[in-house]
């Protein structure tokens, strides 16, 4: 499956525990981030990770693109509610096209925890479908 994972800067850290937690999981699958949350999943943990651009500069854009073309099955992104972004518009444009695209979306790591192990176990299947009918 493919799977974006973005953090703002106040939950990198964070996503970054979580990958490393699941990293035999993530390591299955591709991986796609926003620029500084990839550099910093991909120094902590060695994986191999498709960088877009930071958020601000249009990474969020990049990666709803792909969700636009139904190319993303899963995104990981944990928000920062208690600050504002510059790029708000694009945040919501981005979990606006999840809604679109029925793409599994977790903003936060109670949500992710549940996404991941449900991946592992084979939750996710149903993505195969909407791919083969492409
Ligand atoms: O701002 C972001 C998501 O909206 C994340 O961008 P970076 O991973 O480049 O910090």
């Amino acid at each position: 499956m493919k799977i974006a994972l973005i953090a703002h800067d106040k939950k990198k850290t964070d996503l970054v525990q979580f990958v490393m937690a699941y990293q035999p999981i993530f390591k299955e699958h591709e991986l796609f981030a926003t620029g500084t949350t990839g550099l910093r999943i991909q120094e902590a943990t060695g994986l191999s990770i498709h960088r877009f651009q930071s958020g601000p500069l249009g990474g969020d854009q990049e990666i709803g693109a792909l969700i636009a073309k139904n190319e993303m099955d899963m995104v990981i992104f944990f928000r920062d509610p208690l600050t504002a972004q510059p790029h708000e518009p694009d945040i919501t444009a981005l979990i606006r096209l999840c809604d679109v695209y029925s793409i599994p979306l977790a903003t936060n790591m109670g949500t992710a925890e549940i996404l991941v192990r449900g991946l592992d176990r084979g939750d996710f299947q149903w993505r195969n479908v909407i791919h083969d009918k492409k």
